[in-house]
């Protein structure tokens, strides 16, 4: 059996020995092992950390710096008001079926795509097709319970499955229960019914203080904090929209089944981006000229819908045009997203963008794309790039009274009539008592219309009937001496709007595994010697520093080569265990360690090194400085191994001969 994931090179991927590869670099290990560890945390060893720095890095050149966002770090721990009112207390939530029998918790969604999955692949088993092999030896066990021997399904039967799948995305609780109940959906690993799906919420609760007065969240995306820095952002910015603000920071889901490694974690770094722009401007994008003719492979919403899964590769210029992608701004930012992960080294057939289906989306966005990445996993939501309307700006200034919004003065002001309602204050008060306030914001809540037509009634009979809820009778009469209607004119001078939000949303975790997938690859009939093939920008380390021999006369070389390789701020690895040469640069490219300099007899003649390429394992010969001057511009992205070896002298030296 073969899976239809392969390596960069075309090679079959082994999940078990590319995680054997990430244990033995100490790349990554599920946190508190000492203590059993717990699921969906996981802790980061060097390798890891310092790949994600330099991806963070890249990303703050990327989007910051070039883009001039402004960067916020906001906090984690937020206020229940907050997510009440931006609806994550409500809303934010998965659906969960438990299995009475086992107690077992599944995710609705997961269930049912793993069933469907496996008796769909059970079927292409007994049609004597080629069939997917299940990598993850808990999967293969559970799915061996699910079916036995291969089954062959009716075509009509097998349609629905596959639309099923495409569409999944979109089902609500209600639905996913129906499909559970129609389609005899149990739990793979004992065989039982499940309960009919249940909405679970997501977040961390916890409280600010010892009272309990105070509930809060650690919160479950950075973006809430961004938005109520809106008035901050706007007087840094002076006034001009559109502008971004970015933020890189934790966020933490208690989610319900955490499994795929850091694909579905608890606790995870996300890069966020809250771009403002006016929704009169057609949310343009001043920059969109320079990406127009780049071309994106998407996955439309209604592809899926006809239970299709293939991409179709246009420019973005006719996305926009045909309005396939919303506007211009979220088109600028998926080109903006493919660059970002072009640049890290993320393989460009292992990338799409698929449309959210309607269900799928928030009821306030206008459209949303998700950047998915291929593992051996599947496709994986990496990046979400949604269009938030001015949702979350309304909704926190509704419930704050704080004006989250923009007033610019009017390029052309204009005349306008408005009919004002006004309690006379020395009446009223003694009339209403302590009603009095609740009759005036009754009187500012009536329409221009509804205070025409009162004093139309007012001049014919003397008084009015006005609606006000929560007094006694849920009405008041109003006579000519206690309110008065007046029509009055004045010029406006300054237009008010709540700008509209485009939100690039990065998981950066589930970018960093994929990213170690898809470098990762075997050496040509040698499946044992594994390499990454990290990009020398983001590669944890650059340089491994080989003497040839353990020799006490290489010492006061190798130690001005360190000291030069600090100088430039090139990090290093030394290896001088007794190990052959070859073996030395095979377990480092595992690390994915880029280049090589080695120190040899013939570098204490001359001061010459030889310096090596960790993907075709070519070598040159040449000074200390150039060699440095070559590295520090490969490290940069500023010149290519294939540039360098046309520059530098090959050398054929003994070490390849010990690989
Ligand atoms: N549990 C998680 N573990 C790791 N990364 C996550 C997790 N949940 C979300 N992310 C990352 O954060 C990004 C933005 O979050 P968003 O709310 O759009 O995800 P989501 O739609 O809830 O993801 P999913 O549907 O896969 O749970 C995602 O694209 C993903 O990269």
């Amino acid at each position: 059996m073969t899976s239809d994931y392969k390596t960069q090179k075309g090679q079959e991927f082994d999940r078990g020995a590319f995680e054997s590869l990430l244990k033995r670099k100490v790349f990554l290990w599920q946190s508190f092992e000492p203590y059993g560890a717990v699921k969906g945390l996981f802790d980061y060893g060097p390798p890891l950390e310092t790949l994600e720095a330099e991806v963070i890095n890249i990303w703050r050149d990327h989007f910051i710096r070039s883009e001039k966002m402004m960067a916020l770090k906001c906090s984690m721990l937020t206020p229940y008001e907050v997510l009440k009112t931006s609806g994550h207390v409500d809303k934010f939530a998965d659906y969960m079926c438990k299995d009475p029998k086992t107690g077992e918790i599944l995710r609705s969604d997961h269930l049912i795509k793993e069933v469907i999955e496996s008796r769909l692949s059970s079927d292409k088993e007994a049609r004597g097709e080629k069939v997917e092999v299940v990598d993850d030896p808990k999967k293969k066990k559970k799915a061996s319970k699910v079916a036995k021997t291969a089954v062959k399904l009716e075509d009509a039967k097998r349609t629905e499955y596959e639309h099923m799948l495409a569409t999944l995305d979109d089902c609500t609780g209600d639905d996913m229960g129906a499909l559970i109940k129609k389609h005899d959906i149990r739990n793979p690993g004992s065989g039982n019914e499940v309960e009919p799906p249940v909405a679970v919420n997501l977040m961390f609760q916890t409280q600010i203080g010892a009272t309990g007065k105070e509930p809060a969240f650690l919160r479950p995306e950075t973006a809430q904090g961004q938005f109520l820095s809106f008035p901050k952002l706007l007087e840094y910015s002076d006034g001009q929209l559109p502008f971004a603000s970015a933020s890189i920071g934790y966020s933490f889901r208690n989610e319900l089944s955490p499994r795929s490694g850091l694909l579905r974690v608890r606790e995870f770094l996300m890069a966020e981006v809250e771009h403002f722009v006016d929704p009169e401007s057609g949310k343009r994008h001043p920059k969109f000229h320079l990406v127009k003719d780049v071309k994106l492979p998407l996955l439309s919403r209604k592809t899926q819908n006809d239970g299709g899964s293939q991409t179709t590769t246009i420019t973005i210029g006719e996305a926009v045009e045909t309005k396939l992608v919303d506007n211009e701004t979220l088109g600028y930012f998926l080109v903006r997203i493919m660059l970002f992960m072009q640049k890290i080294g993320i393989d460009m057939t292992k990338l799409r963008f698929r449309q959210h289906m309607q269900n799928e989306m928030a009821h306030y966005a206008a459209d949303c794309w998700d950047c998915e990445l291929q593992s051996s996993y599947g496709w994986i939501e990496c990046v979400g790039c949604a269009d938030r309307s001015a949702y979350d700006l309304s909704v926190h200034m509704k419930a704050t009274g704080v004006p989250l919004m923009v007033r610019e003065p009017l390029k052309e002001p204009y005349r306008v009539e408005e009919w004002t309602a006004g309690l006379d204050k020395k009446r009223s008060g003694p009339k209403f008592k302590k009603d009095a306030g609740k009759v005036q914001s009754a009187l500012d809540a009536l329409t221009q219309d509804m205070r025409e037509k009162l004093s139309i009634s007012m001049e014919k009979e003397g008084k009015v009937s006005v609606d006000v809820p929560d007094v006694e009778g849920g009405k008041v009469e109003l006579e000519k001496d206690l309110v008065s209607f007046q029509k009055e004119s004045r010029m406006e001078t300054m237009r008010e709007y709540i700008p509209n939000v485009i939100e690039p949303s990065f998981g950066i975790g589930r970018i960093l595994y994929s990213l170690m997938e898809h470098v990762y690859w075997t050496r040509e009939g040698d499946a044992a010697r594994s390499v990454m093939s990290f990009k020398p920008t983001v590669a944890p380390v650059k340089v491994l520093v080989v003497p040839l021999q353990k020799d006490a006369r290489f010492a006061s070389l190798l130690s001005q080569l360190e000291q030069r390789l600090d100088d430039d701020a090139l990090s290093f690895r030394v290896d001088q265990s007794g190990v052959s040469i070859g073996k030395r640069y095979s377990r480092n490219d595992e690390l994915g360690i880029p280049f090589g300099i080695t120190v040899d007899y013939q570098s204490l003649e001359d001061n010459s090194f030889t310096l090596r390429d960790r993907d075709s394992t070519k070598q040159v010969r040449a000074s200390l400085d150039q060699i440095l001057e070559a590295v520090g511009k490969m490290c940069r992205g500023k010149e290519t191994w294939a540039e360098v070896s046309k520059k530098l002298p090959a050398f054929e030296g003994k070490e390849e001969r010990d690989e």
